[in-house]
């Protein structure tokens, strides 16, 4: 029997565990992934005490279980999780100190600096709001065209509302030590990639780094503390983290993000479910209600949902296995409406109507990329074999298999289309981040493409993205394409900064990510997600508010400032609240950019304000005969591409206008 730390101050929740649940990679291992056994684990989760399965949601605001007060959150991992996450976590907690700690320096440099490491759209202004601080400032509490920017006005005047200047709470650092030892609340938000090699490489989760810092938060934080998995992790980690500090108290519970690339400040501020796992006794349940209270300043109550611990870390696998689920399946009708004659489009939408299936995730393609759906479907693949259920495994593989078929479908037709043979021809690629309004491009199919059109020797494969900054491009093409495959190393593949010269003499153009500027018309509603630059504004003026509104929930002035953007684009700060962004290193990557390309969009820091779209008639007019166009993301609509002289094809979608180029020549 191995022992289990206690895992908070109630003497009943101690517990003992059969051998069995030990991890089973060899001791001193800095890589573990939880090898599991079918068993009883009511033991654990019951701390020892009789489970009466009631959910722990009644009890958290209970006042007989008063929750610690939260008042320093230290979150371990600077990245596309853990930096927007404390970032918002801060502007809407004003009291609590957040720090950000990350081992990579680099990375907080540019935390600390006007360009920060991602580019996420809104994520400017919560930043610049918690980490540097506001000034105060005076506004017109009605709909006017009167905007006083006079900060330093102490008394509003009738009709003025004034709210003060707020301290900074967002911090930035590599001291782990430090800012663990201060928190109540530590948030692990590492990376947890997929094992590359060892037992379970291809499929298990490399929990090197998660099991690293953990390690070292058991070193450093103060008995009571609350440790949190952020980071997406196997079912049971929780059990396993408690062994890190046996006999010092600490809480461990799951909650997992759900927040989405290119959309994660939004679903942070609008979050449809904040889920908290956590050990079902008293200090457990407190844990968890103390966690929730820091949610609780801007997500109503009905949203957190409490579960056992267990339940919370296999509810993230399973979300994120169920959404590729749904893309892999309509990508295998795809493929049966391009050999049929039916139009997935027609297809998703008759279908989506039926609300037991719903609208969203629908939209077929080249596939699903980033960094978490294939590593988190095949992290149920592994936990699946390790639990010896071989049929389950086999089916959420088949997840996995569907996505690489649907890649490689879109790739065997460019090529075959274009007489089975890429000799002197130039290819471009438009989108090299994995989806639209992000400049990430982990696991992006865009690399998949790109390696196999350049193993078919073509002339050039251009390659060019509206969000990612070319210098970046083109270290990761020669990272996970080839290392020759860049044209200055004797290769193929060029990065542009420009999307016309890219397409300039181009013998067909891909378009590989979703960007809305590569939509030949503006998005009305439906299948395909956001709308374009939204030219007549939309967003209603909140005010007026009341006093205590604006000053105790920053969301107020968001919608405010975003309003007031909306009639002035120009106007970064129309409330004048902003202190002065602290500048870049030299190494900064955006400043390059913008100094070797001009103004550019590229890279974070750079609000999409007014997106433009791609000009295909210019496009069309500097393009080789007979103009292919392969769409791998159904943007395009593609009747009026085929107008203006364009070849078009669509994943799964038929020409309204040609009827008859089916059956087969797809
Ligand atoms: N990217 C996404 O959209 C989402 C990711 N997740 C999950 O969140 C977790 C984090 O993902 P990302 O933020 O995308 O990863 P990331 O790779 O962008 O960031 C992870 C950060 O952790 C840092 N780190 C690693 N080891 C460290 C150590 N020993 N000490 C200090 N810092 C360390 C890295 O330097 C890196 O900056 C993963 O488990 C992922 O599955 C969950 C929801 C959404
Ligand atoms: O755990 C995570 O990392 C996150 O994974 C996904 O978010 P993300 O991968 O950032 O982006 P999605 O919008 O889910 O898109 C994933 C991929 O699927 C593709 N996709 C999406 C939707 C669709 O209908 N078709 C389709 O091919 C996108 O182009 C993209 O390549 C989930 O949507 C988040 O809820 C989750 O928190």
């Amino acid at each position: 029997m191995i022992p289990l730390s206690p895992s908070g101050l109630d003497a009943d929740e101690f517990v003992t565990l059969d051998d069995s649940t030990a991890p089973t990679t060899p001791e001193g291992s800095l890589s573990f992934s939880p090898q599991l056994h079918p068993q009883d684990v009511s033991a654990y989760l019951n701390g020892g005490l009789q489970n009466n399965g009631a959910p722990l949601s009644p009890d958290l605001f209970d006042a007989a279980a008063q929750p610690p007060a939260v008042r320093n959150i230290c979150c371990v991992g600077a990245g596309f999780v853990g930096g927007p996450t404390a970032a918002v976590i801060a502007f809407h907690n004003p009291h609590i100190q957040v720090t950000v700690v990350d081992r990579d320096e680099k990375r907080i440099r540019r935390w600390n600096s006007k360009h920060p490491p991602i580019y996420e759209p809104g994520l400017n202004d919560i930043l610049r709001i918690a980490r540097d601080g506001s000034r105060a400032c005076v506004f017109a509490n009605g709909p006017t065209t009167y905007e006083s920017t006079d900060a330093a006005c102490e008394a509003a005047a009738p009709g003025l509302t004034s709210v003060g200047a707020r301290q900074p709470n967002l911090v930035f650092t590599t001291d782990l030590a430090k800012c663990v030892r201060e928190a109540d609340v530590v948030l692990i938000a590492v990376n947890t990639p997929t094992k590359s090699r060892g037992n379970g490489a291809g499929s298990a989760t490399d929990m090197a780094a998660f099991e690293a810092v953990t390690a070292l938060i058991a070193q450093h934080a103060k008995p009571g503390a609350i440790i949190v998995e952020k980071s997406t992790v196997p079912c049971r980690t929780a059990q396993l983290l408690a062994l890190h500090r046996p006999g010092v108290p600490f809480q461990v519970l799951s909650n997992p993000e759900f927040l989405a690339a290119g959309t994660a400040i939004n679903d942070l501020l609008h979050a449809d479910r904040i889920l908290i796992g956590s050990h079902p006794t008293p200090s457990g349940h407190r844990a968890a209600a103390a966690l929730a209270s820091v949610y609780a300043s801007w997500i109503p109550s009905s949203r957190i949902i409490t579960t056992n611990v267990f339940s919370s870390e296999l509810a993230k696998l399973v979300a994120n296995s169920m959404l590729a689920q749904r893309i892999s399946s309509i990508n295998s009708i795809a493929a049966i409406c391009d050999a049929t004659g039916a139009d997935v489009d027609e297809v998703a939408r008759a279908i989506g109507a039926d609300p037991r299936i719903g609208s969203k995730f629908l939209r077929a393609g080249i596939g699903f990329g980033g960094s978490c759906f294939k590593k988190d479907v095949l992290s149920l693949v592994y936990l699946a074999e390790t639990l010896v259920l071989p049929e389950v495994a086999a089916y959420w593989r088949g997840v996995v298999d569907m996505n690489e078929f649907a890649r490689n479908r879109f790739a065997a037709r460019v090529i075959k289309r274009l007489n089975n043979t890429l000799m002197g021809k130039k290819v471009a690629v438009l989108g090299f981040a994995f989806k639209k309004d992000t400049n990430d491009t982990r696991e992006s199919p865009a690399l998949d493409i790109i390696r196999t059109l350049g193993e078919e020797g073509p002339r050039e494969v251009a390659v060019f993205d509206p969000l990612c900054i070319p210098a970046q491009m083109e270290e990761e093409i020669a990272r996970f394409v080839e290392p020759g495959a860049l044209q200055r190393d004797g290769g193929p593949v060029a990065v542009y900064a420009d999307v016309y010269a890219a397409c300039r003499g181009a013998d067909a153009v891909l378009i590989t990510t979703e960007f809305d500027e590569f939509r030949n018309a503006p998005v009305t509603g439906g299948q395909g997600g956001a709308k374009v630059a939204k030219s007549g504004g939309g967003l209603v003026d909140p005010r007026p508010f009341q006093q205590h509104e604006v000053e105790q929930h920053e969301s107020h002035l968001l919608a405010l400032q975003s309003f007031l953007r909306q009639r002035a684009p120009d106007a970064e700060d129309p409330l004048d609240r902003f202190s002065p962004m602290p500048p870049c290193a030299d190494d900064c990557p955006v400043c390059l950019a913008e100094h070797v390309n001009g103004t550019s969009g590229h890279g974070a820091g750079k609000e999409l304000a007014c997106k433009s779209l791609v000009d295909w008639q210019k496009i069309s007019y500097h393009m080789k005969r007979p103009r292919w166009v392969f769409d791998g993301r159904g943007v395009l609509d593609m009747a009026a591409m085929e107008k203006i002289g364009f070849c078009v094809e669509i994943v799964g979608r038929q020409s309204r206008t040609i009827v008859g180029n089916i059956n087969g020549q797809r």
